[in-house]
């Protein structure tokens, strides 16, 4: 081979560009290679060692091959290519020779290279060039080793993963045999050592029958994956007997040899319990919620305290039957706000609610005004009269000062209680109605009908479902929180803007005793606002203090001028304590007539002109 063939194979090389990872700076290597070492006929080739980073192509002649496994060959230009014979890359420890008459061209290169076909006009048949792809398997082998470190790295991720999960991580083949497990899974079954155990063991019977359907169904299925959600709560008895509800999933993996089960299981035992908690707490806000709703509902009775707490209560209890209700309390104490509370909580709301003040209607004309007249029935009685009775049908009746009612009218009403049904007035035909009966009275009934004054048996009628009111001295703050809401109620009615209460004001409204209940406080604070001048108003001045409520105070005293009404208020507040303290004596040294300095006939027909009542 001359010097011209070798550089067209040179040149050829250059050009060759489809060796897949070869580059072009190791294509040109091969050349240099090939130029050195080439061998012409006749040269004998000595080559031991590793034969397999060279290819030697032989391109006339023969070679022979020592090596450890084929011991002995020879090859020559026919075995292989026509002219040309190859010795492939086979690693081997071995020695070739070239015998006589032999060309051998040696590329040293571990990239191997192949001629398949050329036509390079030192041969008659097809050369060309492959270079092996030694490149390539070294670029396998590293990524090999590159995906070893990465699969090791990742494993190393993984079971860091697995082993530091808070869930419990279970694998097991088709027999449910477990086969791996993290520390979580150890620490929920209660054992270190549970491998090529059966997973359902450590299952109650329907957890386990779950999980056993789930993978049987599984297994029925083509696919071989699924990660489904554990249908229901699953219970684990640890190896210790512990039970514990866990939540979860189950996956399968798998390949045509091999399948696997993986169940992730999480502990929702406290879960369950905060749950529990939870739902518990909501329950109860929103019964408390509810409740406030229904006891601060439109109703107008201010309350914070206890005491009226257990009334609101009571009328919530009691609104929706058809109970009669005895409303206790002194007067001016709301009776009749909590009536009405009842009544519109009561299913009958949208029906009328009449109210009788039975101590105010003159005893003759309260059975007519009660149970309506036929005309005629009486001297006056020039028309038919419909009773409130029956203008309440349906609806509810307030019988206020029940205890006023006269004892020969008691029996009639005892009747329509007992059996809905009344006579009208001079009529000889009954009426039925449908009436729910609520009666108050500022008296104790049980006591009046013990005397005689009241009938007992419409008493226990009328006190199926009794409600005690109290008094505002004994509602605590309930005095202040209806203070402050009657001076905004006032000052917004009256278009005129005060101050708010002080602390010392509210010890002011704490301290006096309000005999006449909310009425009082609320006259009060609506003459207050009246009388008010820019916006700053004197309770000090207003309300009756505890020391001058000891001795009744001399109407000379005030310099403001008062209102007739005032007036007639301090009289009044001011007779009640002078008979209170002699203990309701009029005359005499220690009666009230001396202590006010009045005469004693004097005090007594103003006492009757303020209908001042001793009570009982
Ligand atoms: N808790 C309260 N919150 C707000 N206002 C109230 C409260 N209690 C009573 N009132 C008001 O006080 C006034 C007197 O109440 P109510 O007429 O209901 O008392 P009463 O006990 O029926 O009186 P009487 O004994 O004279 O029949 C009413 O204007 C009422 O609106």
């Amino acid at each position: 081979m001359n010097k011209s063939e070798l550089d067209e194979i040179a040149n050829f090389l250059k050009g060759v560009s489809f060796f897949s990872g070869v580059n072009r700076v190791s294509l040109l290597e091969l050349c240099k290679n090939i130029k050195t070492k080439f061998f012409e006929k006749n040269e004998r080739i000595i080559n031991k060692g590793d034969i397999g980073d060279a290819m030697y192509v032989i391109l006339n002649g023969k070679v022979n091959v020592h090596d450890k496994q084929h011991s002995y060959s020879t090859f020559s230009t026919a075995d292989c290519f026509g002219e040309y014979a190859l010795i492939d890359d086979e690693p081997r420890s071995a020695s070739v020779t070239a015998m006589e008459d032999t060309s051998v061209l040696i590329i040293e290169s571990k990239y191997f290279v192949e001629l398949v076909s050329t036509d390079m006009g030192f041969t008659k048949g097809i050369l060309s060039v492959l270079i092996k792809r030694h490149r390539e398997l070294d670029v396998i082998q590293e990524r090999l080793a590159a995906s070893k470190q990465e699969i090791e790295s990742g494993s190393a991720k993984m079971s860091g993963l697995i082993n530091g999960a808070m869930d419990a991580i279970i694998m097991f083949d088709e027999k449910f045999q477990i086969i791996l497990t993290n520390p979580s899974a150890n620490k929920l079954l209660e054992n270190d050592d549970v491998l090529q155990r059966k997973v359902l063991f450590f299952f109650d019977d329907a957890s386990a029958n779950l999980i056993e359907s789930l993978v049987k169904s599984g297994l029925d299925d083509n696919t071989k994956m699924f990660n489904n959600y554990l249908p229901e709560i699953v219970k684990v008895i640890g190896s210790n007997e512990t039970e514990t509800l866990n939540e979860g999933t189950i996956s399968r993996y798998g390949n045509d040899r091999e399948t696997f089960y993986t169940l992730i299981l999480r502990n929702i035992e406290e879960r369950l319990i905060a749950q529990e908690k939870i739902n518990q707490l909501t329950t109860h806000t929103k019964y408390l919620e509810e409740e406030i709703e229904q006891l601060t509902n439109n109703h107008g009775i201010l309350a914070e305290d206890i005491s009226m707490f257990n009334v609101l209560k009571l009328i919530e209890q009691v609104a929706n039957t058809d109970a009669t209700v005895l409303i206790n309390g002194e007067t001016g104490t709301g009776k009749e706000l909590v009536a009405r509370a009842i009544h519109t909580a009561s299913n009958r709301a949208k029906k009328p609610l009449v109210r009788i003040n039975c101590g105010a209607i003159p005893a003759n004309l309260i059975e007519s005004e009660l149970f309506g007249h036929e005309k005629g029935a009486f001297t006056g009685a020039t028309v038919a009269r419909k009773g409130r009775f029956l203008m309440a049908d349906k609806g509810t009746i307030f019988l206020d000062e029940i205890g006023e009612l006269p004892l020969d009218l008691q029996p009639k009403l005892l009747r329509v209680i007992q059996e809905g049904e009344f006579d009208p007035l001079g009529s000889s035909s009954t009426v039925k109605v449908d009436v729910r009966i609520i009666a108050a009275t500022h008296r104790d009934l049980l006591k009046f009908s013990k005397e005689g004054k009241f009938r007992e048996d419409l008493f226990y009628r009328l006190n199926v479902f009794p409600i005690n009111v109290p008094a505002l001295k004994d509602r605590g703050n309930d005095v202040c929180l209806i203070a402050e809401s009657m001076v905004k109620s006032f000052s917004e009615k009256l278009n005129k803007r005060v101050t708010a209460l002080t602390k010392e004001h509210k010890k002011l409204f704490l301290e006096y005793e309000w005999p006449g209940n909310v009425r009082e406080l609320q006259n009060l604070v609506e003459r207050a606002l009246i009388v008010s001048k820019n916006g700053e108003i004197d309770w000090a001045d207003i309300i009756p203090s505890t020391d001058k409520e000891d001795l009744p105070q001399s109407q000379e005293k005030s310099n403001r001028v008062l209102t007739a009404e005032e007036l007639v208020q301090m009289e009044r507040e001011n007779i009640l304590k002078a008979l209170r303290q002699t203990n309701w004596k009029i005359s005499g040294d220690k009666g009230a007539a001396a202590l006010l300095k009045l005469r004693p006939t004097t005090l007594t027909s103003k006492i009757k002109a303020l209908g001042i009542v001793r009570p009982i």
